[in-house]
Order: C-alpha cells, then sequence, then structure tokens
C-alpha cells in the first residue's frame, strides 16, 4: 500500500520535523522541497502554521486530503466550514503556546513601560539619553484588563498577579461561568467596563466575526488616560487606522501590537502611520517563537497528525 503523503506547508522546528523523518510510514515533503507546489495533488495530511491560509478553493482542489493540523491555537487561516464540507479532519494544539504567549504580551507591555526600545533606538543612534528625560510607568498593583479568558488570558492573567499584584479585571462573553475560579480576578459583562478601569488593556481573543474591530475608535477614546493597549492575538481585532488617530492625541501611554493587518510588518505598510510613533512597538507575530515552545507543539502536531493517519479514536483538538 503506498505510504500517506504529509507536507509541511509552513516552516516547523527541526524536532517536529526529525520526529516525521524517522516515521518510516510516511513520504514527506518538507517546505523547501520542489513538491510542494503539488501539495492538493498528493496531499493525505498538512501541518502548517499562520503563515498559509487554507482557502475554499484549497480544500476542493486538494482530493486526497484527510487531515490538516495546525500548531497554535488560533484557526482564522483555515476555512473550517470549506473543511467540513469537503470531509477533512482539522486539529489543533490548544494551551501549549499559552505559556509563550502569555509571556511575550507582558513582555511587550513591560519593553513599552520603560520605554526600552524607544531608548534603545536612541542610544543606537549615538544620543547621550538624559534618565531624566525617559521616565517610564511603572506598572506594580495597576489594574490590567484582559479581554478573552481562554487559556492565553488565564496564564497572562497569572503571571499579571504574580510579577505585578496586578488586580486582574476579565471579559469574556463566551467563557463558561466557573472561568478562572482560582485566580482572583473581577469578572465584568461588557467590554466598556474594563477599558474604563484598565492601565493596560492585553487582548486574547480569536479574531472571528464577533471580535473583528472590537477595539475600534470609541473602545480606545474609553481607555485611561495612559493605558497601554497590548495585541499579541490577531491584527483585525484592532482597528489600526483608529489606533493610530487615538495615538497621536497622546492620551494613551502607547501600544505593543505582535499581530497586526499586514504580516510580518513593512515599512511600507506603517513606516507613515504606526511605526512613526515613538510610542509603538511592533514584532512580527513571535508570541509562540520560543524554541522550547516551538519543540514542544511542533512535536505536539506531528503527533496529533500520525495518530489520526493510523486511524486512532478521539486525537485531541479536533476542531473539525
Ligand atoms: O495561533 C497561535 O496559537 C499563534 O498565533 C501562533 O501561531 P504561529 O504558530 O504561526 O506562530
Amino acid at each position: 500500500m503506498a505510504k500517506p503523503v504529509v507536507f509541511v506547508l509552513d516552516p516547523y522546528h527541526e524536532d517536529a520535523v526529525a520526529l516525521l523523518q524517522s516515521t518510516e510510514w510516511v513520504d514527506l515533503v518538507l517546505p523547501s522541497d520542489p513538491r510542494r507546489a503539488s501539495w492538493h495533488r498528493d496531499a493525505d495530511g498538512v501541518i502548517l502554521r499562520s503563515e498559509t491560509r487554507l482557502t475554499a478553493d484549497d480544500f476542493a482542489a486538494a482530493a486526497k486530503l484527510r487531515i490538516v493540523v495546525k500548531q497554535g491555537v488560533g484557526v482564522d487561516n483555515i476555512d473550517l466550514d470549506a473543511a467540513r464540507r469537503a470531509g477533512v479532519a482539522v486539529h489543533n494544539t490548544p494551551a501549549l503556546n499559552s505559556e509563550a504567549v502569555a509571556e511575550f504580551s507582558l513582555a511587550l507591555a513591560f519593553s513599552l513601560a520603560r520605554r526600552v526600545a524607544e531608548v534603545d533606538r536612541r542610544v543606537r543612534a549615538g544620543e547621550a539619553v538624559r534618565r531624566s528625560e525617559t521616565l517610564g510607568l511603572s506598572l506594580f498593583r495597576k489594574t490590567v484588563g484582559v479581554v478573552g479568558m481562554g487559556n492565553i488570558g488565564r496564564v497572562a492573567a497569572r503571571k499579571w498577579i504574580g510579577a505585578c499584584e496586578a488586580s486582574v479585571v476579565g471579559y469574556d462573553p463566551v467563557a463558561p461561568a466557573d472561568a478562572w475560579s482560582d485566580l482572583p480576578h473581577r469578572r465584568v459583562a461588557t467590554l466598556p467596563e474594563l477599558l474604563e478601569v484598565s492601565d493596560v488593556v492585553t487582548l486574547h481573543v480569536p479574531l472571528l466575526p464577533s471580535t473583528r474591530g472590537m477595539i475600534g475608535a470609541k473602545e480606545l477614546a474609553a481607555m485611561k488616560d495612559n493605558a497601554i493597549l497590548v495585541n499579541a492575538a490577531r491584527g483585525g481585532v484592532v482597528d489600526e487606522k483608529a489606533l493610530l488617530e487615538e495615538l497621536k492625541k497622546g492620551r494613551l501611554w502607547g501600544a505593543v501590537l505582535d499581530a497586526m493587518e499586514v504580516e510580518p510588518p513593512t515599512l511600507e505598510a506603517y513606516g507613515d502611520g504606526l511605526l512613526a510613533m515613538d510610542n509603538v512597538i511592533m514584532t512580527p507575530h513571535i508570541g509562540a517563537s520560543t524554541r522550547e515552545n516551538q519543540s514542544n507543539s511542533g512535536i505536539a502536531v506531528v503527533k496529533t497528525l500520525l495518530a489520526v493517519l493510523e486511524g486512532k479514536a478521539d486525537v485531541p483538538g479536533k476542531l473539525v
């Protein structure tokens, strides 16, 4: 019998690739292989991250495809309805990325609060930066509003409490009533209630029709003076034009974005806008990108894929 053909569509950690390479019963095609171009024709299974999009056309064309596994949690790059129609199973690896993404969201907030990127730029440009001109913002015992009370938001909340003795406010219209029952926090029923009190607003929601543009002009205007916005979730959640307009008023402390509409962020897209602002930090969607996480998550993805191809029942992370 022919071996199932597995395509790795986006770059994966070497540990995950090694596990696939040592699995003799699959035929493996890596992203650098010229055969990648023919994945629609040949793939029984594919693994990807958030770089490749899988559209309805892809699913319609992928004649043999049985299983797609997405590393991490967000699946906005995959047309799940089309997968369902085509009878293709889609899995992700929820929770595994949480520590890395949450850690990075705090790192971004601290960097902005203490103006690390801005001052580093000035030092490198040869400026003798005076300490008296670089006062930062302390985050100790401030109020942190966590939008999205899922796995990542939960870990972020725990870290804020541990690192800063933060008062955490959570907002999530779909999380179960007992979410975070083990964490000290105040849950609010509406986003305005969270925005009104938060010194840091940190976004940990998936990109869905209901969350697209959820932070727009009205929400930004409702944030406290000197508040920080952290988006390590998905670009479409924040209205970037409205953010730029609000930042130009100089009322907010600033914004840190690891997710944006144009990824990776370019000078062409943002050079005259958000990247012209000293109080913006932009990083190219690297929240999940630690050595440890990429190895662990990548291996989990491969194990999920192999289990489905072997016909095992109840393989975790099944979305479709
Ligand atoms: O969806 C996720 O969990 C994160 O955004 C990570 O995506 P990535 O694997 O493309 O970094």
